[in-house]
């Protein structure tokens, strides 16, 4: 047996759990969820078979068929048929379909078999299959697909031991390529019926428990009312349990960077480390808690498979504003960061729905807006019972993601009347089953979280904390001064100059100079906010600085501010990649600026009326 590198290349059915698979094989942490779609991008790992010989394995985004309507499906055609640029095409393609919907998968693998290329058929998910009492004669299979066919179990130790088996052995031959004409096509319906009939016993009931759910889930009046509270339930306990946790880190620093002082002499080092270090990036890490318990939410939603449910109850809702389901899922991608959110949408077919949810997308709340959040709010709301259970804190920052989605709303329906076609698109999407998800892979979903947020802040975070910090600190000020020293400081010019841009929407310069950083990353915002108060001096801690020198209009009109304003410029370098236009990036931080000058100017204005 040779010792080179065999490269392989997993393809099948979205949701099937080609990542799962990957992961497995490679040690590799790509996302997986219980949804299609997740994969968008072609990912690569590689592992030692125990012949020594090494396997190459990539993973592509899942595809219904060749026909190639998605950006995505087209990634993998391409990758399959060796036309993808500067790629060989693979040795070996392992075929995975989801044994409990072979009706639907083994289309595929049919299509898959026509390219001509060496294929293996992996049966995933067999011990679920397995559990519903759905029997498949795999032999029988094999010999009339013709094809090796394994069984495989991607999220147990040990799973894939079949399929490792198989593929470190001889390639299997190809089979013929065939022409694909229309009549051939009509053919796989025929042939898959005829392979079901023949080798799989399902039993009268599959998935008694699934129809059962979703006759609450899916119901227009009870589907909705779950959902609301399900979103209501999120927001308050990540006050309830994130809460607590960052005061105690943020805390923690507080008391670190008092001893710390102590212990250094009084001059421009000893202010760099207390209220540059402790005071910015100590707050901003105080609020990984709040990020963490969100994300908990968010990726036990994702593996439960309840959101497509939710995707499909909100189409009608969708349809209204000039979008579909399908942006559901791209969109709630967003929450987390409008960087894979904008690269979802390339599971959608049609080029207006998908440039519609690359401009809406931004206006979800990432996560980088919740420590902006929670600071102000931990600031000036305060903690009050509504109805003696809702703590308000957790109902302003709901109120905040809602404000976000309205926005989203308001923009989609303007573009639906801009847009000169008006045609809709019917949502096709397929309901997975229903899973208990697994403590692993939440916990591994967590981890990659937590380790964004902590790289983000040792890097850019850190370096524009310090940059703040600089920036506040000198010039330092002149003899006879009368202002603060940072008045004098080169912050204390750059922000004042701001202010002409800013005042009407009642911005001081210290939140003026703090939006500059926030455009690189938000949460530099609130380190921003920490250095210059703290060099500035005045209070024990941020929160305390902010509610003394900081109106409450002013505050409320900065919160909404942030829920829309012009995204990071890491999401313009997105959007101008995934659309390849400068014409998209324009308009997208044009009509956020706008939209967000506008709400903050209202609400101002407003506020400052009524208190
Ligand atoms: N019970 C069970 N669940 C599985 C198995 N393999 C994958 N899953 C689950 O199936 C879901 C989909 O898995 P993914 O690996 O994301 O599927 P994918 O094929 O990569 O999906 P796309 O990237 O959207 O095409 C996840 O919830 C997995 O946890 C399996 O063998 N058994
Ligand atoms: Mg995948």
């Amino acid at each position: 047996m040779s010792a080179s590198t065999l490269r392989i290349a997993l393809v099948g059915n979205p949701n099937c759990g080609k990542t799962a698979l990957f992961n497995l094989l490679t040690g590799g942490r790509q996302k997986v969820a219980n949804y299609a779609g997740v994969t968008v991008e072609r990912k690569e790992g590689r592992f030692t078979a125990p012949s020594g010989r090494v396997l190459q394995i990539l993973d592509l985004p899942g595809a219904y068929s060749f026909d190639a309507s998605s950006p995505d499906e087209q990634i993998t055609h391409d990758v399959c048929a060796g036309n993808y640029p500067g790629e060989a095409p693979p040795d070996l393609i392992v075929c995975v379909a989801d044994a409990t919907n072979l009706r639907l998968h083994l289309r595929f693998v049919l299509e898959v078999k026509r390219l001509g290329r060496p294929v293996v058929l992996a049966l995933n998910m067999m011990d679920t299959a397995r559990s519903r009492g759905i029997a498949i004669d795999v032999p029988e299979l094999s010999r009339r697909l013709d094809l090796p066919v394994v069984e495989t179990v991607a999220v147990k130790r040990g799973g894939a031991r079949a399929l490792i088996e198989r593929v470190d052995g001889e390639v299997p031959p190809a089979a013929p390529v065939q022409p694909d004409d229309g009549a051939s096509r009509a053919d796989l319906h025929a042939q898959v019926r005829e392979l079901l009939t023949a080798t799989v016993r399902m039993p009268r009931a599959t998935a008694e428990l699934d129809d059962a759910l979703d006759r609450w889930t899916l119901h227009p009046v009870f589907g909705l009312a779950i959902l609301a509270v399900v979103m209501f339930l999120v927001f308050q306990a990540v006050y309830a349990a994130g809460k607590p946790m960052s005061d105690l880190i943020g805390g923690g620093f507080g008391w670190m960077g008092e001893h710390v002082a102590a212990l250094m002499p009084a001059g421009p080092l000893r202010s760099l480390v207390v209220d540059g270090l402790f005071g910015g990036i100590g707050t901003v890490l105080g609020f990984l808690p709040v990020i963490l318990v969100l994300f908990f939410f968010i990726l036990t939603l994702e593996e439960s498979g309840y959101l497509p449910r939710a995707a499909f109850l909100l189409d009608r809702l969708m349809l209204s504003v000039g979008l579909t389901g399908r942006s559901f899922i791209p969109l709630l991608s967003s929450f987390a960061c409008a960087i894979p959110g904008i690269m979802g949408t390339r599971s959608i077919q049609d080029p207006r729905d998908r440039i519609t949810t690359i401009l809406i997308a931004p206006l979800m709340t990432c996560s980088a807006r919740l420590p902006v959040y929670a600071l102000l709010i931990g600031a000036f709301i305060p903690v009050h019972y509504v109805f003696g259970v809702f703590n308000l804190q957790g109902v302003v920052l709901f109120a905040l993601y809602l404000a976000g989605i309205l926005g989203a709303m308001l923009v989609g329906w303007v573009m639906k009347h801009i847009r000169r076609d008006k045609s809709e698109h019917a949502l096709l999407m397929e309901l997975p089953s229903y899973r208990l998800p697994k403590a692993r892979d939440v916990a591994i979903g967590l981890y990659e979280r937590g380790m964004i947020f902590l790289r983000r802040l040792t890097g850019v975070i850190l370096g524009l904390t310090v940059l703040m910090w600089f920036l506040s600190t000198f010039p330092g000020a002149p003899e006879g001064a009368t202002l603060p020293a940072i008045d004098y400081s080169f912050a204390g010019y750059i922000g004042r100059g701001l202010q002409y841009i800013f005042a009407p929407i009642g911005f001081n310069w210290q939140i003026s100079l703090a939006l500059i950083p926030a455009f690189a990353a938000r949460e530099t915002a609130v380190a921003a906010l920490a250095t210059v108060y703290l060099v500035g001096g005045e209070a024990e801690g941020l929160s305390q600085a902010l509610a003394g020198q900081i109106p409450l209009a002013s505050a409320l009109s900065l919160l909404v501010w942030f829920a829309y304003a012009p995204q990071c410029m890491s999401t313009l370098a997105i959007i101008k990649r995934e659309t390849d236009s400068w014409r998209n990036v324009a308009i997208s931080f044009g009509y956020m600026f706008v939209m967000a000058y506008t709400a903050s100017f209202i609400v101002y204005q407003v506020t400052r009326a009524l208190t």
